[in-house]
């Protein structure tokens, strides 16, 4: 079996802008316009048509796991959890199976292990050696009210203790204000914050009441200098879905389009399906192309995905499910 998959080595050679930050436009921002219904239509036909032919399934799944950000948080997260995590992104699939499809020579590791705060220094030593970054959610996730200042610190704190990437939180309340001069300063001095550290922005766009809002903040950040924006928590009533990653999605490719920038896309929150993960990369692939298939381009923020991907993978080996125990994740 042929399959092209990325691995981190490869990943690590292609060469990326990273995006500088623009002064805030608001004259853009009120060109901003969204249609619900023919988003709504638009993101109804992905998966009714098989945009990813059975046969190359598997090595699509191979793909999607080099773009998750293997994450874990809740309230009752230990060290031991964490640690537990991390040991299952170092071997992501068991190695009978990986041996079994051809590709027991790869490298096939996460995108990132994703935690709070708190435990970043627990995952950066867990982690040693394999290349993997820690991805910490600062600014007072997952609502993200604290003084400004709380939250630059946690943010300092992060990167201080390891981490890599960033997840921070918007102030949903700006957008509902259509105050966009303050999520752009804001963004702005996160993104000062993270220094060499990469920041994707959540917008909770399941509390954000339009699409044009999503559109619209997603463009902010985008200006202030955000490396990914991303939708969601997992916290909130409403997470990632297909109508309002078409509208991120384009307003990453209008972006581009204007500035020459790439800003990575990441879906979160309540995808745990093969299927569904196949969905978001079909998105990805008709709106982006391909080359956006990347760890550096798209992440799927994901704390039970990988367990069915695993579990996909050996049945398109065996032909067999096999129960979710014999997929352990923490
Ligand atoms: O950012 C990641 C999300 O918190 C994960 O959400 P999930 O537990 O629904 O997969």
């Amino acid at each position: 079996m042929s399959l092209r998959v990325v691995d981190r080595q490869a990943v690590s050679e292609t060469p990326h802008k990273r995006n500088p930050g623009f002064p805030l436009d608001l004259d853009w921002v009120a060109r901003v316009r969204m249609n619900r219904s023919a988003l709504e239509r638009r993101a109804g036909t992905i998966g009714a048509r098989r945009s990813v032919k059975k046969d190359h399934q598997l090595a699509w799944l191979l793909r999607a796991i080099t773009m998750i950000d293997l994450t874990t948080l809740n309230s009752d997260d230990t060290d031991g959890r964490v640690e537990r995590l991390c040991a299952k992104a170092r071997q992501p699939v068991r190695h009978d199976i990986l041996e079994g499809l051809g590709v027991g020579h790869l490298k096939i590791v996460p995108g990132a292990v994703c935690v709070y705060h708190s435990f970043v220094k627990t995952a950066v030593e867990a982690l040693g050696g394999t290349g993997i970054p820690v991805a910490a959610v600062s600014t007072a996730f997952p609502h993200g009210l604290a003084p400004v200042e709380t939250k630059i610190a946690e943010i300092e704190a992060s990167v201080a203790a390891g981490a890599r990437e960033i997840d921070i939180v918007i102030e949903r309340g700006m957008v509902l204000r259509q105050d966009w001069q303050g999520l752009y300063e804001q963004v702005q001095a996160f993104r000062k914050a993270c220094g060499d550290a990469h920041i994707k922005t959540i917008l909770g766009t399941g509390e954000l009441a339009t699409q044009a809002n999503v559109a619209k903040a997603s463009l902010v950040c985008m200006m202030a200098g955000a490396d990914f924006i991303k939708t969601s928590t997992g916290k909130e009533k409403v997470n990632a879905d297909l109508v309002t990653s078409l509208s991120m999605i384009r307003m990453i490719r209008w972006f581009a389009d204007e500035t020459g920038i790439e800003i990575g896309y990441k879906p979160a929150g309540g995808i745990s399906t093969a299927k569904s993960a196949l969905d978001y990369m079909a998105l990805m692939k008709e709106e982006l192309g391909t080359h956006w298939l990347q760890p550096h381009l798209f992440r799927f923020g994901a704390s039970s995905l990988l367990t069915d991907i695993e579990r996909q993978l050996e049945h398109g080996l065996t032909g067999r499910y096999s129960a979710d125990y014999r997929h352990p994740m923490v």
